[in-house]
Order: structure tokens, then C-alpha cells, then sequence
């Protein structure tokens, strides 16, 4: 299993960097930085990494084809894999509808966008032009193949990840998700002829981890409570959670009250979605989204209470 984490620069960001140098030194091999409009620069925040590392990977977890052209992402991941020499990974999602809403783009056929978005950004990493005539020319990735991770969820989302990208970073932290979506995915990589073993299954998860069990979990709640609102009916179906507890969950939220979201959230709640606890309760949920074919863990928001302590404890369980 390998380990990536995930930071949201949305803090002071020389913490964020302190905090990948430690994950670094602690065995993780993946940096994923969010990509959100309203936040601090993806890129400019990976550059600062990728100048303060030596051995992590790191790309935006996820950016998305809207916000920037296929060719500005291209010149900004080579510029990355430049800064790190030969480090960079991309990762690409569809985004979201309050996004682009307010930024007044008009969000129209995701899967095909996705898909000529990452055409294009192969062809100009390759060195190569595209249709409209577009070529990278001060500025060359050092990696022959930059591999391109998808965000996904949708069936149709995932088993184009499958087809075209190198790896999928899923936001699902319980293996039931991976039990539905890896078919999807291999419906993919067998269309296009792929082999399975190279493809990389990143569980994006929600993480709180602590040496105290009971903290480590109450962290996670309201974490949980917008992933849980956030989910369709099919999902709290899944995992057999009370028909409605969404909408419920999500009416708290929507009035700013988030005791009452938080008060919401079981242990049931908890199991289905993040992975929360002490290490030793950490190794055999992680074993569990293995035994899934889950290929990478992501360290997901909040990580725990203290970041730095559950980095730590992460490290531990990276050595088990
Ligand atoms: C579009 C959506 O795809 P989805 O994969 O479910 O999208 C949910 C999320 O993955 C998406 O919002 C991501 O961008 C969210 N996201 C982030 N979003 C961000 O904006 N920033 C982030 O930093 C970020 C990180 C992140 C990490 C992991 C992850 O899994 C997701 C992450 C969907 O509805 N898909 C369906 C329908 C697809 C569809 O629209 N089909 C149409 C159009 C077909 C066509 O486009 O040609 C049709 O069938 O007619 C499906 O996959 O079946």
C-alpha cells in the first residue's frame, strides 16, 4: 500500500510545507494539494513543496478542465515536475456545480471534457501539438510519462479513470465504496487494453487519528457530517444508514447548526465515512480497503487533532 496526504491550502503555507517535509520523512510518497478558486494557488503552493522536498510526489488533488485550459495546466504541472525533478503527479477532476456557479461557468459534459482535457495535456507533455495548434516550448516536463490521476465518483467518471488516466483518487473512506467502484474502473482499464496492476487506486479518505481513540473520532464529526450530507440516497443505502439521515444532517448544516450536524453522527456514521481511531485501529481499516484493491491510502482532512502528532502516528502505521 502506498501513502499520499492531502493538505487544503487554505492556512499559512509555509506550515503546509513544514507539514509534507514531515510526511516525507515519516514514509509518505504522496503530497495531494486542492485545487478550490477561493483558496490559496494550487500551484504556487506545490512549488514551495516541491523546492522544500526531495524524495514526495505532489499535484493538485484534484484541479478540474474549467477553470484553467488544458495548456495553462500542462505549463503549470511541467513547471512543477521541472521544480522537483521528475516528482510531479496531476490530478484531475470534474469539480463541482457550486463552483463553477459562482464563478459563472457553465459546467456542460464533464466526462467529455475530462476526456479531451487530458488528451491535450498528454499531447503537450509529450512535446507535442495539439489540434489547435498549442505546443509547450519553454517549458519541458522531465518525466517521459507525468502520470495523470482522475477525482472521481460517477460510474461513468470512474470507468472513464479506468480508460484513460494512470490512477484514481476516490473520495471514499469505507471499503463497500471500493467493492462498487473498482468493476467500474476495470471496465475501463479492460477497454482500453491496460494492465490493472499498473493502475493506482487512491482512497481519498477522511482521516482523524490520535492516541486517544474518543478525540480522534469527535474530530472527525463534522467532517463527516458534510460528507454525509453531501451524499446521495444510493450511498447511505450502501452503507446501510437510516434512510434520510442526509437531508437530516444537511438541514443542521444549512442553518449553521453545527452541534446539532455533529450531535448526528454515530459511530456507524463514523465507520462509513472516514477512517477515525487510534494506529491500532487504523491498520486493519486500512488492510480492509486493500483487501478492496484500494493501491493508495490518502490521508484526508482533518488527519487528526493535532496534525503534526497524527503525521506521526500515520508514519507508524505506514511501518507496520
Ligand atoms: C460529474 C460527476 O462526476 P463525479 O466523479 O461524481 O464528480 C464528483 C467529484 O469527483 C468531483 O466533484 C471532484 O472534482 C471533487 N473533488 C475536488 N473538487 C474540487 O473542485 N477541488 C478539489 O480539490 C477536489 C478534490 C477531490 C479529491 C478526490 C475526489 O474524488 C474528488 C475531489 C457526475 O455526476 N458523474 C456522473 C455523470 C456524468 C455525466 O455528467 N454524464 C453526462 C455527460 C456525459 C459527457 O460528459 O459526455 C451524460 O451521461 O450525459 C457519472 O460519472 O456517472
Amino acid at each position: 500500500m502506498k501513502f499520499g496526504i492531502e493538505f487544503v491550502p487554505n492556512e499559512d503555507l509555509d506550515k503546509i510545507v513544514e507539514r509534507v517535509k514531515l510526511a516525507e520523512e515519516v514514509g509518505f510518497e504522496y503530497a495531494w494539494i486542492t485545487d478550490h478558486y477561493n483558496n490559496k494557488n494550487v500551484y504556487e503552493t506545490l512549488a514551495l513543496i516541491a523546492k522544500e522536498t526531495e524524495t514526495i510526489k505532489m499535484g493538485p488533488g484534484v484541479t478540474n478542465p474549467y477553470v484553467r485550459s488544458p495548456a495553462i495546466s500542462a505549463s503549470a504541472i511541467a513547471t512543477i515536475d521541472e521544480l522537483s525533478d521528475g516528482r510531479a503527479t496531476f490530478g484531475i477532476g470534474p469539480g463541482d456545480k457550486a463552483t463553477f456557479d459562482a464563478l459563472g461557468i457553465p459546467w456542460e459534459k464533464p466526462v467529455s471534457t475530462i476526456k479531451s482535457a487530458i488528451a491535450d495535456i498528454n499531447t503537450l507533455l509529450a512535446g507535442d501539438k495539439t489540434e489547435t495548434g498549442a505546443a509547450l516550448g519553454g517549458v519541458k516536463a522531465v518525466q517521459e510519462h507525468l502520470p495523470i490521476y482522475m477525482g472521481a465518483q460517477g460510474p461513468k467518471m470512474l470507468e472513464t479513470a479506468g480508460e484513460i488516466a494512470d490512477g484514481v483518487l476516490i473520495n471514499a473512506s469505507n471499503p463497500k465504496d471500493y467493492e462498487a467502484a473498482l468493476p467500474l474502473i476495470k471496465k475501463g482499464i479492460d477497454n482500453a487494453g491496460k494492465n490493472v496492476a499498473d493502475f493506482d487506486v487512491g482512497a481519498y479518505t477522511a482521516t482523524s487519528i490520535g492516541t486517544d481513540s474518543e478525540k480522534a473520532k469527535n474530530a472527525a464529526k463534522i467532517v463527516v457530517a458534510f460528507i454525509a450530507a453531501g451524499s446521495p440516497p444510493m450511498v447511505i443505502d450502501r452503507h446501510g444508514l437510516p434512510e434520510g439521515i442526509n437531508e437530516k444532517i444537511g438541514a443542521c448544516l444549512g442553518k449553521g447548526d453545527f452541534g446539532g450536524a455533529i450531535g448526528l453522527i454515530d459511530d456507524d456514521l463514523l465507520h462509513a465515512f472516514s477512517v477515525a481511531g487510534t494506529p491500532d485501529e487504523f491498520i486493519p481499516k486500512v488492510e480492509g480497503l486493500a483487501e478492496m484493491g484500494v493501491t493508495q491510502y490518502v490521508a484526508g482532512s482533518p488527519i487528526g487533532k493535532d496534525v503534526e502528532e497524527s503525521i506521526k502516528l500515520l508514519g507508524e502505521v505506514i511501518a507496520s
